[in-house]
């Protein structure tokens, strides 16, 4: 038999090389970590199509487990009208400009957007146009205003701009876009606008109507506490017929879903997550003096904060040039610094990396806060 060649050793026991008992420092993974309640579902739900035993046909009218009343919730939450589950803000996106725009319209975008939004488009078969900075180096702020000239010059060329997006938490700099200028804009000029909140949705307050979104994307996984992959598509009335347009040949299944999305484990820890979400999203000030209290101390021993500043989010970009002078004589080389943060019990930061590196202290308490800035200090002071 031909799998008889695989060898299946490397599948038993797997585990984790970063253990929980780390602090792990990793921007992308601090907003995914899940609370006691949710890992409690886990042990319910973790085979397979576990959320469909009651299921009529469709995933977002099942009413046990809660999703019918999540999704009215979490449209309430973000106050936006309709929402649907998604595997993440990727298909968040996907999902948008392949039901609004035809193939070849433009989506216009800020320079500091994710690949997933390119790559979105590239398989929605739309084009993309840049929105460029205000400053490059060292804040990389995004100039809102561009919108209009980006907008203008293509509509001069006659070509249709099918979409407005807006990252508004980039995953670079974590520099805070006022959403808000954007979505006036995009209303004034009745091109949908769509807001990506991987980066925020769960972590701070997001207010769709205020924004002027007619779409929100939010990723589970990244910020609301949940199992990879999930996330959230919110979106308003205007544009609920393209969403959630229904199958000529299975008129229960919606088209863009592929009938269903999130159809397990995933969700159900988003929803279990959600109590905790809404209470977490409350202290967002609090989080945000952690993120300023790290880059005060660690800018005095030389790092210096990439992005705007003050920090208006919790993911910190340093510029290290003290790492790279230590990485220099060291031979342990770039790995010097992730290799002494292993030994004190923290993880996340990119193994190598010297010349710069991002960080979070997102949901850390204060104690485990002042420990890792005190580590860093200890490590740069020890081989400097
Ligand atoms: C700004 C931004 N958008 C989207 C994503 C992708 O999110 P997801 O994995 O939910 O598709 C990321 C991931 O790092 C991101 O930083």
């Amino acid at each position: 038999m031909i799998f008889l060649n695989i060898n299946i050793d490397k599948y038993k026991n797997l585990s984790r090389s970063l253990s929980r008992e780390f602090i792990n420092l990793n921007p992308i993974q601090r907003g995914g970590i899940l609370p006691k309640e949710a890992k409690k579902a886990v042990y319910e739900y973790w085979d397979g199509y576990s959320v469909c035993d009651y299921c009529h046909g469709r995933l977002d009218e099942i009413t046990y487990p809660p999703i019918k009343d999540f999704l009215e919730d979490i449209a309430q939450f973000l106050n936006m009208d309709l929402a649907r589950p998604t595997h993440g803000a990727r298909e968040g996106k996907f999902i948008v400009m392949h039901a609004i725009c035809k193939e070849g319209d433009y989506v216009v975008l800020d320079k500091n957007a994710h690949y997933t939004s390119y790559v979105s488009a590239e398989r929605a078969k739309l084009n993309v146009a840049e929105v460029g900075y205000e400053e490059e180096y060292p804040t990389f702020k995004i100039n809102l205003e561009g919108y209009k000239e980006v907008v203008d010059n293509l509509e001069d060329k006659g070509k249709n701009v099918g979409l407005i997006l807006l990252t508004h938490v980039d995953g670079e700099y974590g520099n805070l876009n006022n959403a808000e200028k954007v979505g006036k804009f995009a209303k004034n000029r009745g091109i949908p606008f769509l807001l990506n909140c991987a980066y925020t949705v769960g972590r701070m307050p997001v207010d769709g109507k205020k924004l002027k979104a007619d779409f929100i994307v939010a990723s589970g996984h990244k910020s609301m506490a949940s199992s990879a992959p999930c996330g959230i598509l919110a979106f308003s009335e205007e544009f609920s017929d393209k969403i959630t347009k229904t199958s000529e040949k299975f008129p229960v299944k919606e088209v863009e879903m592929l009938g269903c999305t999130s159809r397990g484990l995933p969700i159900i820890t988003l929803m279990a997550s959600f109590p905790y979400i809404v209470e977490r999203v409350k202290k967002w000030d609090e989080e945000l003096k952690k993120t300023r209290y790290v880059v005060d101390e660690l800018e005095k021993i030389g790092f210096k904060q990439l992005g705007i500043k003050p920090k208006e989010h919790d993911l910190i970009k340093f510029e290290t040039p003290i790492l790279d002078e230590i990485a220099k004589k060291d031979k342990r080389k770039g790995f010097f610094f992730y290799d002494e943060l292993k030994k004190r019990g923290i993880g996340g930061i990119r193994a190598g990396v010297s010349k710069e590196v991002k960080m979070s202290v997102y949901g850390l308490e204060w104690d485990q806060v002042k420990y890792v800035v005190d580590s860093i200090k200890q490590i740069i002071s020890l081989n400097k």
